[in-house]
Order: structure tokens, then sequence, then C-alpha cells
């Protein structure tokens, strides 16, 4: 299943540096190895955002549930998400 997903990073304005270099580092690290394993199919930035819109193939909604969960900055995050299906005027055979 395909999730768009839209992560907007609100981390607190008086939070340590150090903390912040921290959260953003495993967030990386996570991010990447979900990328590894096809999970998170696109990572995009959003202009002139601290925010990116995401997509990720997972096997259920629940799954999509428990890993933004476990992302570092999940507490700092405003999360929205849309469930994608294919539209029948999409010339891909896949859902790449
Ligand atoms: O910087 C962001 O948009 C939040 C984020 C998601 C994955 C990552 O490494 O940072």
């Amino acid at each position: 299943m395909l999730f768009h997903v839209k992560m907007t990073v609100k981390l607190p304005v008086d939070m340590d540096p150090a903390r912040a270099a921290q959260l953003k580092a495993d967030e990386k690290e996570l991010a990447q190895r979900l990328q590894h394993e096809g999970k998170w199919r696109h990572l995009w930035r959003i202009a002139g955002h601290y925010a990116n819109y995401s997509v990720f193939d997972l096997a259920s909604v629940e799954e999509l549930h428990d890993t933004l969960m476990q992302l570092p900055l999940f507490p700092y995050m405003d999360i929205e998400i849309d469930g994608l299906c294919r539209h029948p005027s999409s010339i891909h055979s896949d859902d790449r």
C-alpha cells in the first residue's frame, strides 16, 4: 500500500541544540534504513519549509502507524496522510 505523508517538523525553539542534532541524526539513520528496505520510497524537502513530502510503501495502515511512531522526530511533527491508489489514466504499469 502506498501512502503520501506530509511531515512538518516543529522543534521547540528552546530545545538544547545538541539534543536537536542527535534527534536529526537518529532520524536520518532510520530514514535511510527504511529507504534501503524499499519502505520509504520518496523523501522530498518542501522548499522553504522545515517539512517533507514522503511516499511510504507498506503492508498496512498499522505498519504505517508503527513506522511513523518510531521516528525520533515523531513527537515534534505534525503529520498528514493520504492513501494512494492507481489512477485510471496513469500510463505506468507499476506503482512507481
Ligand atoms: O527533515 C525532515 O523533514 C524530517 C526528516 C524526515 C527524515 C529525515 O531524515 O528528516
